[in-house]
């Protein structure tokens, strides 16, 4: 176990990091008090001590990281000892870089600062402890989804894949263009214990932004737990595409939203398909439910084919447009290095990086695929200019240099943003469907 001190006006404050643990059969003490003070944060009611019991088997599976910091110096009467002031979690998965590279990604997740404890610096403690340990352990990148867009980019993290929240009206109007390819069958929800990582992997593999999922995922695809809570879910039914060959090429869970929804509305819970030709067939499917008027995602894919699939593209409505994920880069050299490039280039660049982590000058040449990554010395010539959280934004594609450098956040001149663009260009946009 590690543990470190920070100062603060309140007393001092103790900082561990454990894993999530059960003691004869029940989460322990320190389990316990991290999930209430979560739930808090989250401003979900307490944690039933069962529901935390489930929770731990899946912490365990994802090898997730705890961290806890307590407040020794709190008051007679304050919430519990065991109950953290500050939380914070981490795990590690894979992450598609482009091309199929999946490379080992450092997740951070659960943070949350009580309020009598926040603003005096318990986050940037416990990140800048965390991404100068993972630094430390060989991870290049750093990932998080983020509840408020301002917390994150001042740790070096930028907004990298987006997804869309979309309603598709399904009334007699809906039909696609294309020809139908292989069959669909509603199966038992039971299956997906063993078909969704199944599919899911050949979406992973396929799918530049993607992130390998934790162990909770299965749960829900399968009915055995409901998003929000470890209980079964008896109203949930699941769709799986079978591709002429026989294999599964995707799958949507979905559920009813009540025949008071109006239009009638059915919810995507889960949509995952390993090709394009699935997908369009799992909608296809949703279009074809009777007595159901209107679909609603809120995880399609920023280049979303489906309305381009439409006969009628007006019956596709973009309703939001979120940043599923932040991406921070640790180093720039591995990083780099690590992803496709689908161009031949070079480019010299600054970094600068108020944590110091990936900070310097370095030349990319990419050849064949590959880049080869030197880092420069400080006086060395630079094409571009950016901040490290720039960088994550720019990492997988996922945000263009051009609009960075209209926005003010990339300095360079115009050739140079130019030959950036063509450079970090990918066949497809990001997208990531994993929420940690
Ligand atoms: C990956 C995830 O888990 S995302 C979920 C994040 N958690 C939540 O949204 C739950 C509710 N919010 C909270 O619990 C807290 O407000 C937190 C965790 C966001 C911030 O914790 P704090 O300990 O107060 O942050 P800390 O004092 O370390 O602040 C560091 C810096 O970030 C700034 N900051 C912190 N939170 C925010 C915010 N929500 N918006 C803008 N700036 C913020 C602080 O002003 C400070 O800036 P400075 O260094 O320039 O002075």
């Amino acid at each position: 176990m590690d543990t470190s001190a920070a100062d603060t006006r309140a007393g001092t404050i103790r900082i561990e990091q454990f894993p999530a643990g059960l003691e004869d059969g029940r989460p322990d003490a320190r389990t316990m008090g991290w999930f209430e003070a979560v739930r808090a944060g989250f401003h979900d009611g307490a944690p039933q001590p069962g529901h935390v019991g489930a929770y731990v088997a899946a912490y365990q599976a994802d090898r997730r990281v705890l961290w806890g910091a307590y407040d020794d110096g709190a008051r007679p009467g304050a919430w519990g000892p065991d109950i953290p002031v500050a939380t914070y979690g981490s795990l590690a998965n894979t992450m598609n870089v482009g091309g199929g590279r999946l490379v080992p990604t450092h997740q951070i997740t659960a943070v949350t600062v009580r309020p009598t404890h926040r603003r005096r610096g318990l986050l940037r403690t416990m990140i800048t402890t965390d991404l100068e340990q993972a630094a430390g352990r060989g991870f290049a990148v750093a990932a998080l989804t983020a509840s408020e867009a301002t917390i994150y980019g001042r740790f070096g993290f930028g907004a990298a894949a987006f997804t869309r929240r979309v309603e598709v009206d399904v009334r007699e109007r809906f039909a696609l263009r294309a020809a139908p390819f292989g069959t669909m069958e509603l199966v038992d929800p039971a299956s997906m214990l063993e078909l969704a990582p199944r599919i899911f992997a050949g979406f992973h593999g396929r799918t530049t932004g993607s992130l390998d999922r934790q162990f909770s995922y299965a749960q829900v695809a399968s009915g055995r737990w409901q998003s929000e809570k470890p209980e079964p879910n008896p109203d949930l039914r699941v769709a799986v595409h079978f591709r002429p060959d026989g294999e599964p090429g995707g799958y949507v869970a979905y559920k009813f939203a009540g025949w008071h929804s109006e239009p009638h509305t059915m919810k995507v819970v889960d949509l995952v398909a390993a090709s394009e030709a699935s997908y369009r067939e799992l909608w296809r499917y949703l279009g074809s439910i009777d007595l159901v008027q209107r679909i609603v995602w809120s995880a399609a894919p920023a280049d979303d084919p489906l309305p381009w699939a439409l006969s009628d593209p007006r019956s596709y409505r973009v309703t939001a447009e979120e940043d599923a994920l932040w991406l921070r880069i640790l180093d720039p050299v591995a990083a780099l290095e690590a992803r496709r490039f689908e161009q031949d280039g070079s480019l010299a660049f600054a970094v600068r990086d108020p944590l110091g982590l990936a900070v310097g000058r370095f030349r990319l040449d990419a050849a064949g695929g590959q880049a080869r990554v030197e880092r420069l010395d400080a006086s060395a010539a630079v094409d571009l200019t950016l901040d490290v959280d720039v960088l994550g934004s720019l990492y997988l594609g996922g945000a263009r240099g051009r609009t960075l450098a209209g926005a003010g956040r990339l300095e360079g001149d115009d050739a140079a943003v130019g030959r950036l663009d063509r450079l970090f260009a990918l066949a497809s946009a990001p997208y990531c469907i994993t929420h940690f």
